[in-house]
């Protein structure tokens, strides 16, 4: 994209406008001057939108900026002048309306106009205000208001485990292939398409990385893309999902819906911050505080102030040591031998899905069950093969849904221990070890 942030976004203000969606031209405005404060024309552009939308303060107030960023222009003078009059006299000051009107003229303007403004019957069609409502979004599920890391999101009912508590399509995906830059141009290329209303639920997302022009190259698209894109595309509501490395949600890419959803993972309670975890596996549930704060700035830029990270004393020890024993052992499973050590595998699974409940850790139970199904129906102890099946069905249910298919794969198992990697490849061992 040649065309600057600021400028692309006066343009999507001005196509708004056109089509009187005045709110929406009014906050892109905004935007557009919060990028180039120096530039008259957003700040004359937003005054006739705040004209518009009968705020009359904030048009004569933007006026009375343009002309004095560009004192010397004769054509936005006259266009100014003639703006804040109409504004002044909405507001009831009609000397200064007159005052304003007189220079409008006195710079060329037309008496026409003048007189349009003077009119009363004229100007009552000018100053009626518009019977336009801003967009609200209403979620019966769930509020998005300030946290303590800005916006999170909240809930207004309660959730059960497996609960699905959101899904939501991507406003814009881009090739996933490539690294941070390579991916820049396919996101102007989509940030410029986006409908000017599309454009300012964009913009209301949080920039943590806060690309400028002339830092690192990027620019503001860049950066809010980055800080709240997920697997899938970038979503709207969804990017208002503060981290956890004790989430209490889960959010997957539902591929047959093209969807991103987000299921709970524990019961929620009405009020109770909904949050996920923007680590995965088991850089989240396998790392110390420390390890996760490195991994947290790193990729995101931010200090995680969740409730794993803020421990303190013996309870984080006890949660670094936990966490540390967990990614031993999820280490371990791949490293035995399937023939000799398949029980210790599923003592290791065991073990390691008791670790993660202690640890509140609430996913990824199935990643342990999967194995120990497929080492169970290895050794040919269908019983015990079918019971870690059908944890880790339930687990993917919960935690994805019955729909998606990694559900799907587990329920095959489930239905049939037979067709695991390597059925009944022994026999006589017996896996009496349950969760
Ligand atoms: C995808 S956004 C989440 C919504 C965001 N809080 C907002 O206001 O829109 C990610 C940003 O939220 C903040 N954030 C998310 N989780 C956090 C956490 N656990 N601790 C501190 N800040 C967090 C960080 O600023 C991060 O860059």
């Amino acid at each position: 994209m040649s065309v600057p942030p600021a400028e692309l976004i006066k343009r999507k203000a001005n196509e708004a406008f056109k089509k009187r969606d005045y709110h929406v031209a009014n906050t892109l405005y905004s935007h557009a001057m919060s990028l180039d404060g120096d530039n008259p024309l957003y700040v004359l552009n937003r005054a006739m939108s705040n004209l518009k939308l009968a705020n009359w303060q904030e048009a004569e107030n933007d006026v009375t900026r343009a002309l004095s960023l560009s004192p010397n222009d004769a054509t936005l003078a006259q266009k100014g002048l003639f703006r804040r009059s109409w504004a002044r006299k909405a507001k009831g000051d009609q000397e200064g309306a007159r005052e304003d009107l007189e220079a409008f003229v006195a710079r060329g303007g037309k008496q026409a106009d003048a007189a349009a403004l003077a009119d009363p019957v004229a100007a009552d069609a000018l100053l009626a205000p518009l019977a336009v409502s801003p967009n609200a979004q209403a979620n019966e599920a769930f509020e998005v208001k300030d946290s303590g890391s800005g916006k999170g999101v909240f809930a207004v009912r309660t959730f059960h485990r497996g609960d699905m508590i959101f899904a939501e399509e991507p406003l814009f995906s881009v090739p996933e292939y490539g690294d941070f830059r390579a991916k820049w141009p396919a996101i102007l290329s989509a940030v410029e398409k986006l409908s000017p209303s599309d454009l300012v639920q964009f913009l209301s997302l949080h920039n943590n990385l806060l690309l400028h022009d002339d830092l690192r190259g990027g620019n503001i698209f860049i950066g809010i893309y980055f800080t709240n894109v997920l697997p899938g595309g970038l979503c709207i509501t969804s990017s208002r999902f503060n981290h956890s490395c004790l989430p209490n949600a889960r959010y997957s890419w539902h591929a047959e819906s093209g969807q991103m959803r987000f299921f709970a993972l524990t019961d929620i309670a009405v009020g109770e911050e909904i949050s996920v975890s923007y680590l995965i596996s088991k850089k989240v549930f396998g790392n110390t505080r420390d390890e996760r704060r490195r991994l947290i700035r790193e990729g995101f830029d931010f200090a995680c102030s969740c409730a794993a990270c803020t421990l303190d004393g013996a309870a984080l020890k006890a949660s670094d040591a936990r966490r540390r024993k967990a990614f031993t052992l999820w280490e371990a499973m791949v490293q035995h031998d399937p023939i000799n050590q398949a029980q210790r595998v599923v003592n290791d699974a065991v073990q390691a899905i008791r670790l993660l409940k202690e640890e509140g850790y609430a996913a990824l139970a199935d990643h342990f069950a999967c194995d120990a199904a497929a080492f169970c129906a290895m050794h040919s102890d269908w019983e015990s093969a079918k019971y870690w099946a059908k944890y880790a069905y339930d687990n993917r249910c919960a935690e994805f849904g019955a729909d998606h298919e990694d559900s799907r794969d587990s329920k095959v198992f489930w239905d049939d221990p037979r067709k695991c990697p390597q059925a009944g490849m022994c026999s006589g061992q017996k896996f009496p070890q349950r969760v």
